[in-house]
């Protein structure tokens, strides 16, 4: 028996977008799937067609060539009404919060079901419990100007969910806060993500960021898609010079010794066993920091100094790149 496959949550088939009176494509024959249930980031420098494709999901652009296809639904030959729904169904953060100044917290999230017509109990406690998830429970009846911007994306993250979406699109959502609030917020995503079995799209510049939080992951540049993967795979061996670009921007700043390399590695810990394995190598650890998807460490070695692979077991996924000095 074949049991009936479920869709992608989102499929773009060659998918081009330009904007009038622009001379290049903010996308170009952009084709891209991501995994139902699966938390991926969209990554890329400024330009790359990060937002543009946010907008294409969230309906507010419409491709110029080929199909997008979000949950199965081909978006680009709904009608008004499906459009809606289909909005509905699809939650959004942003990196400003966009909450209503007047209203309250609660009033703000409760503002996508007041406009579909809910009655205002039920609003009220659907939105009192989502308040509760976010840790906000008794913030209810304060206003966005007298809240943290930690506690203002936790409002916004409410209101994403209020409509109870598959497809959460969180765009640079953590840009505006400091390291410390953004590890907390996309804590809040992923576990939410995992408790509601949604789809989780990460849209961010922010290499830490897809560290923290994604199990895959897409790197735009000019419009086009130049790699993708499962994170820890991609981070440990990118193939693209874009994508070694953002690693190296995290590069610490070391001087080298004759005949010394700087390598960036991705290890599974720091355990006894792998600083045994760095000491026999004469390796000297300059920078590390650990995320979900192991330890992101960065080495100076001899050029010398042999195979590093040893360092990790699991080594399908990695080979050290050399990266010059
Ligand atoms: N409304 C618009 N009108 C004209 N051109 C636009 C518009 N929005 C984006 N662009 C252009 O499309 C290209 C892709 O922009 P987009 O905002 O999608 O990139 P991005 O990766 O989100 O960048 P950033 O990280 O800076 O937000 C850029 O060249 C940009 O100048």
């Amino acid at each position: 028996m074949t049991l009936p496959s479920s869709p992608p949550a989102l499929h773009f088939e060659g998918v081009s977008k330009t904007y009038p009176g622009q001379p290049a494509p903010a996308l170009s024959d952009l084709t891209l799937t991501v995994a139902r249930g699966s938390r991926t980031g969209i990554i890329g420098r400024s330009g790359a067609g990060k937002s543009t494709l946010v907008r294409l999901i969230s309906g507010l652009e419409t491709p110029d060539a080929g199909r997008l296809l979000v949950q199965g639904q081909d978006v680009t030959r709904l009608g008004r009404a499906e459009q809606r729904q289909r909005q509905a169904r699809t939650g959004l953060v942003f990196q400003h919060f966009n909450l209503l100044a007047q209203p309250t917290v609660l009033g703000n999230v409760t503002l996508p079901l007041e406009l579909a017509g809910q009655p205002r109990a039920q609003r009220e406690q659907r939105a009192l419990e989502l308040l509760e998830q976010v840790g906000l429970a008794d913030f209810a009846r304060r206003y966005p100007a007298q809240l943290s911007g930690g506690q203002k994306q936790r409002v916004g993250i409410a209101r994403a969910l209020v409509t109870g979406p598959d497809l959460l699109l969180a765009d640079e959502a953590t840009s505006a806060l400091d390291p410390e609030t953004s590890a907390g917020i996309l804590d809040l995503l992923t576990r939410l993500q995992r408790e509601r079995d949604l789809t989780l799209l990460i849209v961010t510049h922010q290499l830490e960021v897809v560290r923290a939080a994604t199990t895959h992951v897409a790197v735009l540049d000019r419009g086009r898609l130049v790699e993708q993967g499962p994170t820890r795979h991609l981070l440990a061996q990118p193939q693209h010079e874009v994508t070694r670009a953002l690693l190296d921007a995290h590069r610490p700043e070391v001087t080298l010794g004759a005949g010394e390399v700087l390598r960036h590695v991705n290890l599974d810990d720091l355990g006894a066993q792998t600083l045994a394995a760095l000491a026999r190598l004469g390796a000297r650890l300059v920078q590390a920091e650990a995320h979900p998807q192991g330890v992101d460490a960065w080495l100076v070695v001899r050029e010398d100094a042999g195979d590093l692979s040893a360092l990790r077991p699991s080594a399908e996924v990695w080979t050290p790149a050399p990266v010059s000095a």
